[in-house]
C-alpha cells in the first residue's frame, strides 16, 4: 500500500515537472531586453534611476550600452533611446505602437490628469482632441487668422519691456498667456495684477508636477490603496487629489463656461472655443473640446517661453549673431516700421537662428515620455508592452553625424549649400504624439525675436566702471528647461523705435481685461 502511495505521489509531481521542462524547453525564446545596468533582485534597477536631471542621468547610456538601453524598476521596464535613427524607427515609423503615455494611478485615475491631452491614452477621445486642434492651429495657414492678435500681443510685449525692462523673463510668459488665452478661449488676462485663470492654471500645473513625482505616491505603486477609507491613517494623499482634481477641472470649465456665457450675449472673440461651439457639437465633442482648448495655453505658453528665455541668454553669450540679426532686419525690414508675419520668407539669418535656437538648447531635453502600447522587437531586442519610451532629444542635438562642433551655436550651419540637420524634424517630438503647436509655436518665436531685435539692443549688462557682466548660464531642470536668472541690458535702439514701440497704444487702446467675468 505504502509502495503504491509512494509511486502515486511520484508519478503526480513527476508529470507536472516534465510537462513544465518540455514548455520550457520548446517554448519560443523571448528575446532580451535592450542592453543596460544590471538590476538586483525584486527591485530591480530602482537604484539606478535619476533622483534628478534625468536627462543628465541618463548621458552615459549611449557610450556604455549604445543607441537604445534598457532599465527594469519594481516590474516597469524604462527604453533609452539616444540617437535619431532608432528614434525614428521606432517612434515615427511604428507609431500606433508606441502611441501611449505613462500611467498614473495619483495623477491619472485620481487627479483626472489622464484627461488632459498630453497625458491622455490613444483611443477615440485622444483622436477627437488632436483633429480639433489640428484644423485650428495644426499648419501653418490655419494659424494665419490669428496673426493679427499675435502682432498686436507683441507690440504690447515690447511696450512692457520699455516700461519695465527688468521684468524680462516675467514679461515673456506673460505675453505667452496672453496670446494663449486669446486663441484657446478669447479672453483677455489682467497684465496690471495677478490675472485670476493664469493663477488657476499654474496652481494646477505645479500640482501636476508633484503629482507626478517619480516615487512620491505610493498608491502608484500600490493602486489599491485608492480604494481603502478616507479615515484610515497614511490616506492623506486621497484629500490631496481631491484639491488638485478641484484645481484640474476648475481650469477646463471655468474659461469654457466663460465662452459660453459671452456667446450668449453676443459678445465672444473669435477663438477656438467660440469657434467650434459656434458649430453646436455634440456632448461628447464639446468635453473634446473643452479638454484641448486647455492644451493650447497649457501645452503652449512653458516651452514657448522657455525657448523665448534662451534666445535673450543667446543674444548675450553670442553677440555676433544679435549684430548680424539685426543687420538683417535693418536691411530687408528698415528702420520706420515693425517687421511682421509677411517678412518673414526674406529672413534667411532670423529662420537659420530660430533653428539654432531649436537646436542649441532643447527645452524638452528627454522628450515627453511615450509608452508602448503591444510587445515589440528591434534589432533583435524585446521592447515589452508598457514600457516607458525616453527618446533623449538632447543627445540628438549634439549627434556629430548631422552636427559639426555641435556645442557652437552657429545659425549658419543651416545656410549652408549642404545645410545640416533641421531640428524642426525631432524637437517636437515623434508620430502620434508629436506636437500640435509646432506652427503656432514658431509663430510665437519668430515674432517676437524680430520685433525685438528691429527695436532693441539685447546686451550684457554693464557695471559702473564700464566693464561686461558675464550672464550666468544656468538652466533649470523641469520637463521644460527654463534659463535661471541673469543679468543683461535691454535698450531701446533710437527715439524713432521708442516711438514705434508707443504707437501701439494709440493704434490698439488696452482693452479691459476678462479676469472679473471669470466665474
Ligand atoms: C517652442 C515651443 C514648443 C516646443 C519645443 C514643444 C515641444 C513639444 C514636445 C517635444 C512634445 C512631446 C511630443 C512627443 O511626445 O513626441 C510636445 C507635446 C505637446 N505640445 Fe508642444 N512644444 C512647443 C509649443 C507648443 C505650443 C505653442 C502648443 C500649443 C498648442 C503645444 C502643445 C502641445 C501639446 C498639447 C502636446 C501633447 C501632445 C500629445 O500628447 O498628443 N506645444 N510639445
Amino acid at each position: 500500500m505504502s509502495d503504491y502511495l509512494s509511486r502515486t505521489t511520484i508519478t503526480a509531481i513527476a508529470i507536472p515537472l516534465t510537462v513544465y521542462a518540455l514548455v520550457r524547453l520548446f517554448r519560443p525564446r523571448r528575446p532580451p531586453l535592450p542592453p543596460g545596468p544590471r538590476g538586483l533582485p525584486i527591485i530591480g534597477n530602482l537604484l539606478d534611476m535619476p533622483k534628478e536631471d534625468a536627462w543628465v542621468h541618463w548621458l552615459h547610456h549611449k557610450d556604455t550600452y549604445g543607441p537604445i538601453s534598457s532599465l527594469t524598476a519594481l516590474g516597469r521596464h524604462f527604453i533609452i533611446i539616444s540617437d535619431m535613427q532608432t528614434t525614428m524607427e521606432l517612434l515615427e515609423k511604428r507609431s500606433t505602437v508606441y502611441a501611449g503615455r505613462p500611467t498614473f494611478t495619483f495623477a491619472g485615475e485620481m487627479i483626472g490628469w489622464d484627461q488632459q491631452l498630453i497625458m491622455s491614452q490613444y483611443g477615440e477621445r485622444f483622436r477627437a482632441m488632436r483633429l480639433l486642434l489640428k484644423g485650428f492651429i495644426g499648419s501653418k495657414s490655419a494659424i494665419v487668422p490669428f496673426q493679427g492678435t499675435q502682432e498686436v500681443e507683441t507690440r504690447y510685449f515690447l511696450a512692457r519691456l520699455l516700461e519695465n525692462p527688468d521684468n524680462l523673463i516675467a514679461n515673456v510668459r506673460l505675453s505667452a498667456s496672453a496670446l494663449s488665452l486669446q486663441m484657446s478661449h478669447g479672453y483677455r488676462i489682467e497684465t496690471e495684477k495677478m490675472d485670476p485663470l493664469i493663477d488657476l492654471v499654474e496652481t494646477a500645473a505645479r500640482e501636476f508636477y508633484i503629482a507626478t513625482y517619480p516615487g512620491r505616491w505610493l498608491v502608484d505603486a500600490m493602486p489599491f490603496l485608492k480604494t481603502l477609507p478616507s479615515w484610515l491613517p497614511g490616506m492623506g494623499f486621497k484629500k490631496t487629489a481631491e484639491i488638485y482634481r478641484e484645481h484640474n477641472y476648475a481650469q477646463v470649465d471655468r474659461p469654457h463656461e466663460f465662452v459660453k456665457r459671452q456667446l450668449a450675449e453676443g459678445v465672444a472673440m473669435p477663438s477656438f472655443t467660440s469657434t467650434v461651439l459656434r458649430r453646436e457639437p455634440d456632448a461628447e465633442t464639446e468635453d473634446a473640446l473643452k479638454w484641448a482648448a486647455t492644451a493650447i495655453y497649457g501645452g503652449g505658453s512653458d516651452p514657448s517661453s522657455a525657448v523665448l528665455g534662451a534666445f535673450f541668454l543667446i543674444m548675450l553669450l553670442y553677440p555676433e549673431a544679435h549684430d548680424k540679426a539685426q543687420a538683417e532686419l535693418d536691411s530687408v525690414v528698415g528702420t520706420h516700421r515693425l517687421p511682421t508675419f509677411s517678412d518673414r520668407e526674406n529672413l534667411p539669418y532670423i529662420e537659420a537662428l530660430m533653428k539654432e535656437l531649436l537646436r542649441w538648447h532643447p527645452v524638452g531635453r528627454l522628450c515627453i515620455p511615450h509608452r508602448a502600447l503591444e510587445d515589440d522587437i528591434y534589432n533583435g531586442y524585446l521592447i515589452p508592452k508598457g514600457s516607458i519610451i525616453l527618446p533623449h532629444m538632447w543627445h540628438m542635438s549634439r549627434d556629430t553625424t548631422y552636427y559639426t562642433d555641435p556645442e557652437d551655436f552657429r545659425p549658419e550651419r543651416f545656410l549652408k549649400e549642404q545645410p545640416e540637420l533641421d531640428p524642426n524634424t525631432y524637437m517636437f517630438g515623434f508620430g502620434r504624439r508629436a506636437c500640435p503647436g509646432q506652427d503656432f509655436a514658431n509663430a510665437i518665436v519668430y515674432l517676437t525675436i524680430v520685433m525685438t531685435l528691429s527695436v532693441f539692443n539685447v546686451k550684457k549688462a554693464k557695471r559702473d566702471d564700464g566693464t561686461e557682466i558675464e550672464p550666468e548660464v544656468k538652466w533649470g531642470t523641469g520637463t521644460v528647461s527654463h534659463p535661471g536668472p541673469f543679468e543683461y541690458s535691454i535698450t531701446p535702439r533710437s527715439p524713432e523705435a521708442i516711438a514705434l514701440i508707443r504707437s501701439v497704444y494709440d493704434e490698439h487702446p488696452l482693452l479691459p481685461s476678462d479676469g472679473s467675468k471669470l466665474l
